[in-house]
């Protein structure tokens, strides 16, 4: 009899040796072992005649050997074997190679399954190495299972796995205690836990299989939720947050701005104005496409913090950044008497500043994510603004509202992404969007181009710097590299101001310049000394240049779709005609088709959507990236359908906690700390 929690090695044939070898891809005990789900199926169930299979596929026949096999040499190295059978619809042949001990196996007459791959040409139907049984000795429904096929590492085999879930889940009598709810089960049709476990790994027919992988993937979506809405309530209801004013200032700060707010924008003021008036503390995601204005509403619940008397930081992505919104930050807010510091690593006089930081003395405080991972004393720190870039996820949002009481959060993304998704990925905060543009921005025209065009791309470039206006060209490498078949930034920064671009001010920056330099040129191109910029990625996020209209990407074929979507938003952000020239030889559906997307839309909810569709299945959101258990079963866009329930009945559960009784929110929460791995250990409900 085993438990959940014994060791494998109690399994008969389990040593030292091999016990490590299974710990290695996460299976230490049973329990470890029965929730190894495999990665997919061989379906021999498939059972075909000879006559109806297909090319390409996978199946099982039950033919008779209609002669002796025959042997030849291929060549020196290949001895084949091949017997001639029939099913009476069709004859086929079933090849071996270099097995002459089969010889002896297949006898005239004899009847056997095969299951394997079938090939057909020009009639010819061969199943090429085919597993096989001979009838008398097995019965179909023996031979012709549902076998899961697991993944492996060094030292262990399908075999091993296989056999030692067979011992655990149908040799040995061990049942598991359902854990989740019966009205969750019945209300949603789901099947009990002790079945799904079972036919997840040896299922009894391809509908038995659904139904458990139904179960596995709720449960999974449905305890990653519920897991996040825990938090959430934990953030409200463990701070007290201030009550802040809205004075009149603040007010006089929005009249004064040389624009008008754009509707959106105001929605999300009023959002963040709700927050911290409520008494509650604020943990809000402001999810905005590129260049709708999001640094404005920074700046603005930092000025609120600052009138209400509380100091505020901004954690930017990159140096270049932190730098950008220090100088909007000083423009707008040092004349209303606003202190701001910078704090990034190339600052020089980085004591003082720390001690402003812990007398008061500055305000707001500006910096790369280093503002957390250091331990700097604030003087009444009561807002953090983040951008969700550089992996500031579940886990560095928990630990920063560890760190002080009532911190007052905003979380800024322009990764637009479905509702469904902000709730898992950023499930532990209100979200708000700003789904509007300024006015007067006009469409980005975007063109995708082989790069024999390029000199008549760059004649293009000319004109409009003639102008007046900006371009960018953007490499996927620093420098050239003997593996990656890509442009590198130094390399055309040399080639175009030597040759193209001889009489105009060319720029170079990349993230392996040191941060002055980096800063240098950066202001040089603001400030319109340079006509062209050539950079890497490092200008993705956030650089705002609205005099700059054309942005040229290299290898277009190298980024993601998002990433894409990003770049191109570095033009287009003022009144001017701007233009984006993704330059890619590559001839693939799949760019052409990632190419023709960025061709037709300039709006990022759309991009994000068909990029999901594109990229298929997998973990591509990178749950672990935003600090969240990686998924073993659930795929957040393929299961989208169950994620929608899960998330309904999880924030049942979380609404309504006080309806269970101890015992059921005694198992819930055990089952959710597990699955947090220590993320929620000094939560409780
Ligand atoms: N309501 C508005 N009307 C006109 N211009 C605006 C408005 N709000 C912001 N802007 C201007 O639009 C430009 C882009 O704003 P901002 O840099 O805040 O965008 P963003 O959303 O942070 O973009 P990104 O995601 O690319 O970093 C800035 O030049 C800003 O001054």
């Amino acid at each position: 009899m085993f438990g959940l929690d014994d060791k494998i090695e109690k399994i008969k044939g389990i040593g030292p040796k091999k016990a490590a070898y299974f710990s290695k891809i996460g299976i230490k005990n049973i329990v470890d072992l029965i929730y190894y789900f495999p990665k997919s199926y061989e379906n021999k169930r498939n059972i075909k005649n000879l006559s109806s299979v297909s090319d390409g596929e996978k199946a099982t026949i039950v033919a008779r050997i209609c002669d002796e096999p025959q042997e030849f040499n291929k060549n020196k190295k290949l001895k084949v074997l091949r017997v001639l059978v029939s099913d009476n619809t069709k004859k086929g042949y079933v090849t071996f190679f270099n097995s002459p001990y089969l010889k002896n196996i297949f006898k005239k007459d004899e009847v056997f399954y095969f299951y394997g791959k079938i090939e057909i040409k020009n009639n010819y139907i061969q199943i090429k190495h085919p597993e096989f049984k001979n009838i008398k000795k097995c019965k179909l429904e023996e031979f012709a299972t549902i076998q899961p096929v697991y993944g492996l590492t060094k030292g262990i085999s399908q075999n091993d796995i296989i056999n030692l879930q067979k011992k655990i889940l149908l040799e040995s009598n061990i049942k598991l205690e359902e854990y989740l709810p019966s009205y969750i089960l019945n209300k949603n049709r789901i099947c009990d836990i002790n079945f799904a476990i079972k036919n997840i790994h040896f299922p009894t027919s391809i509908k038995a299989l659904k139904v458990a992988k139904y179960r596995l993937v709720f449960e999974e979506l449905f305890f990653l939720q519920l897991g996040l809405f825990i938090i959430k309530k934990q953030y409200i209801s463990s701070n007290k947050g201030v009550r802040y004013d809205v004075p009149h200032e603040f007010y006089e700060l929005i009249n004064n701005f040389p624009f008008q707010l754009t509707n959106a924008q105001k929605k999300v003021i009023k959002d963040i104005i709700k927050d911290v008036s409520s008494g509650k503390v604020m943990n809000r995601l402001v999810q905005g496409d590129v260049g709708s204005g999001k640094t404005i509403v920074a700046l603005l619940a930092m000025y609120l913090a600052y009138l209400n008397g509380y100091q505020s930081a901004l954690m930017a992505p990159t140096e270049i950044l932190a730098e950008q919104h220090f100088k909007t930050f000083e423009k707008i807010l040092n004349p209303v008497g606003v202190n701001i510091g910078l704090l990034t690593r190339s600052v020089k006089d980085k004591d003082e500043v720390l001690n402003k930081i812990k007398s008061g003395k500055l305000n707001i405080i500006i910096g790369t994510h280093a503002i957390i991972q250091d331990n700097i004393e604030f003087h009444n720190l009561g807002l953090v603004v983040t951008d969700e870039q550089h992996r500031f996820g579940v886990r560095q949002r928990s630990f920063l509202k560890q760190k002080g009481k009532n911190i007052n959060m905003i979380v800024m993304t322009a990764t637009p992404i479905p509702r469904t998704l902000s709730l898992i990925l950023y499930g532990d905060l209100d979200i708000s969007i700003i789904d509007e543009l300024p006015p007067g921005r006009k469409y980005i025209k975007t063109y995708s181009i082989n790069e024999k065009k390029l000199p008549k791309l760059y004649k293009f470039i000319k004109s409009q710097i003639q102008e007046g206006r900006q371009a960018y060209i953007v490499c996927p490498l620093v420098e050239d590299s003997e593996n990656i078949k890509a442009k590198s930034a130094v390399n055309l920064y040399k080639e175009l101001k030597d040759n193209y671009f001889k009489f105009n001010n060319i720029g170079l920056i990349h993230g392996k310049m040191d941060s002055v330099k980096k800063d240098e040129v950066m202001q040089k191109f603001k400030s319109g000394k340079l006509d062209i910029l050539v950079s890497t990625t490092v200008i993705e996020v956030g650089i705002n240049v609205p005099n700059a209209t054309v942005i040229v990407i290299q290898n277009a074929e190298r980024f993601g779709l998002a990433q894409l979507h990003q770049l191109r938003g570095r033009v287009g952000r003022g009144k001017y005609q701007s233009y984006c020239f993704l330059v890619t030889s590559n001839t693939s559906k799949n760019t052409k088709e990632r190419m023709k997307i960025m061709e037709n839309t300039n709006n990022g909810f759309i991009i994000a959507e068909k990029d999901l569709e594109l990229r298929g299945p997998g973990d591509f959101f990178g749950t672990r990236q935003h600090g969240l258990p990686e998924l073993k079963i659930a795929n957040l866009f393929k299961h989208a359908d169950i994620l929608k329930i899960a998330q309904n009945e999880a924030r049942n559960i979380v609404d309504n906690f006080n309806d269970l009784n101890d015992e059921e929110r005694r198992k819930f929460f055990i089952k959710v700390k597990k699955y947090f791995k220590g993320l929620l250990d000094n939560f409780s409900i």
